[in-house]
């Protein structure tokens, strides 16, 4: 298994490449060193109160204290809600795990609720194991490599070719030099990162695994060897065997799926984990609480945010109450921009569609619309974000835009307007651009208009209704 959660924890880093999107302009909350919020900062704009709130929050989850507490950010739609569980995610080292789903999802999956939610949960609880390794560390001296006199590795591949190879790696530290014999596994892991004389490198002695440290500072002057990336380091002391303590970072969840019989390490790429069985969870959570009791392991409790909160119904509220009373329980972030309404599969009314007893144990962070500087500041921001050249005048317009529809519909039309600009071969996206795209496609206000006046003309519109769905019109 440790084999599995090394390879784990190094493709982690692939998945955390993102690409433009609503929220890849959000960098962090934007706190200063004593944890207040900077007017703009790291992509954050205004929002202080909540952003101060969230701060807090972000504290308490570094210094480990609040697992199994639940906050719910409220507020009207593109208020930040989002925007600031993501502050959060980005301001949380890659250590603490941060799980993302939407309450809607919940219900279109194969799985059942409770089993979505377990996962859900089991994602944001990360495990650090920690583990000795023992490696050898150093800076090359000489790599030479045997070309064997007669050609017997010719008639294979490549692999085979380099398995019957043999060399010598001399290393040293500032108080030893050693030779060591290399096999052709060895010689093929040191081609691969290029390992030259002058870099520090790690050997893993169990793994055959080659780790360029650096480069040493004593071999600074080979201009040749260098990159403008390279950096420099002092060439190790002391032993060149070292035992070195190794941590991997994985969580709850991707345990389970590579103990799971039915499902295979990859299903945890595709993301069809299927239902995992109770007894594997109950294996797995007595053998990290044995790795715990042992001093191998650590548990990290990140952070589950659930968005559109008033989605779950009421057996998800009970699952959730009973899930947060878990001593390894992750802190739960949820978000809604409902007022008072039903709570999904019942019949009664409620804040935010949330339980009575399930919002008691909720610290509530509001958010308050914006005010017009600020939407033209975020809208800066998004432009600057999709690398398109706007107007003074045009911002003007967009951000007037933004404040009579809804700053979700002026950031749409950013990209759009953009294209018109492109469309009549302009560099610099103006106001008429702006007017083309904000004719082209309606807001909400305009589309409910319209609707208004052609309602006889759609479908299944002829009897006037006073029912739930009014309150999404209403927002
Ligand atoms: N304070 C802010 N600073 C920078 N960008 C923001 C801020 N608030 C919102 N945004 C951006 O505005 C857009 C809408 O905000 P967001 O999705 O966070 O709203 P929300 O409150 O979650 O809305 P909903 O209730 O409809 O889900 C996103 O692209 C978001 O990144």
């Amino acid at each position: 298994m440790a084999a599995e959660l090394k390879k784990l924890s190094e493709s982690r880093d692939l998945t955390r490449i993102e690409r433009i999107g609503a929220h890849s302009h959000i960098r962090g909350l934007g706190l200063d060193s004593s944890f207040e919020p900077r007017l703009s900062s790291e992509g954050m704009v205004g929002q202080q109160p909540a952003r101060k709130a969230a701060g807090i929050i972000l504290q308490l989850i570094r210094d480990g204290n609040i697992a199994g507490r639940a906050v719910l950010l409220a507020g009207q739609p593109g208020t930040g809600k989002t925007a600031i569980a993501m502050g959060i995610a980005k301001s949380l080292g890659q250590e603490t795990p941060f799980a993302n789903v939407s309450a809607s999802e919940l219900f279109s999956l194969e799985i059942s609720r409770t089993e979505a939610l377990t996962q859900a949960f089991r994602k944001a609880i990360g495990v650090r194991i920690k583990e000795e390794a023992e490696i050898i560390e150093g800076e090359v001296v000489e790599i030479v490599i045997d070309r064997p006199a007669s050609g017997s590795g010719g008639a294979g591949g490549g692999d085979s070719k380099s398995a019957s190879k043999t060399g010598k790696l001399t290393m040293k530290t500032t108080d030893m030099e050693t030779v060591y014999e290399l096999g052709g596994k060895m010689i093929e892991a040191l081609g691969k990162e290029k390992v030259q004389s002058g870099d520090v490198i790690a050997l893993d002695k169990a793994s055959g695994k080659v780790t360029k440290l650096g480069r040493s500072i004593g071999r600074s002057r080979d201009y040749d060897a260098m990159g403008p990336q390279t950096k420099f380091i002092r060439c190790p002391e002391g032993e060149l065997q070292k035992r070195k303590e190794v941590v991997h970072c994985v969580t709850l969840h991707e345990i389970d799926v590579i103990n799971s019989r039915t499902q295979g390490f990859l299903a945890l790429f595709t993301g069809d984990t299927g239902e995992i069985r109770a007894e594997v969870r109950e294996q797995i959570d007595s053998k990290v609480a044995e790795w715990r009791e042992e001093g191998k392991a650590d548990i990290i409790p990140g952070v589950l945010f659930i968005d559109e909160v008033h989605m779950l119904d009421i057996e998800c509220f009970s699952f959730l109450n009973r899930a947060l009373e878990n001593e390894m329980a992750p802190i739960l972030v949820i978000a809604t921009n409902r007022g008072i309404t039903t709570i999904r599969g019942t019949n009664y009314r409620s804040p935010h569609g949330i339980p009575a007893d399930f919002l008691d144990r909720l610290l509530i962070i509001s958010t308050q619309p914006y005010s017009e500087e600020e939407i033209g500041k975020i809208l800066d921001i998004r432009c600057d974000e999709e690398d398109v050249e706007m107007s003074k005048d045009a911002k003007v317009l967009l951000t007037k835009i933004g404040v009579e529809t809804s700053l979700r519909y002026a950031i749409h039309l950013i990209t759009a307007a953009a294209l018109a600009c492109q469309k009549r071969k302009g560099k610099v996206v103006e106001m008429v651009d702006i007017s083309r795209v904000y004719q082209l496609f309606l807001d909400v206000k305009r589309s409910t208009q319209y609707l208004m006046e052609y309602q006889n003309q759609y479908m299944f519109s002829e009897v006037p209704r006073e029912t739930e769905g009014d309150e999404a019109m209403q927002s």
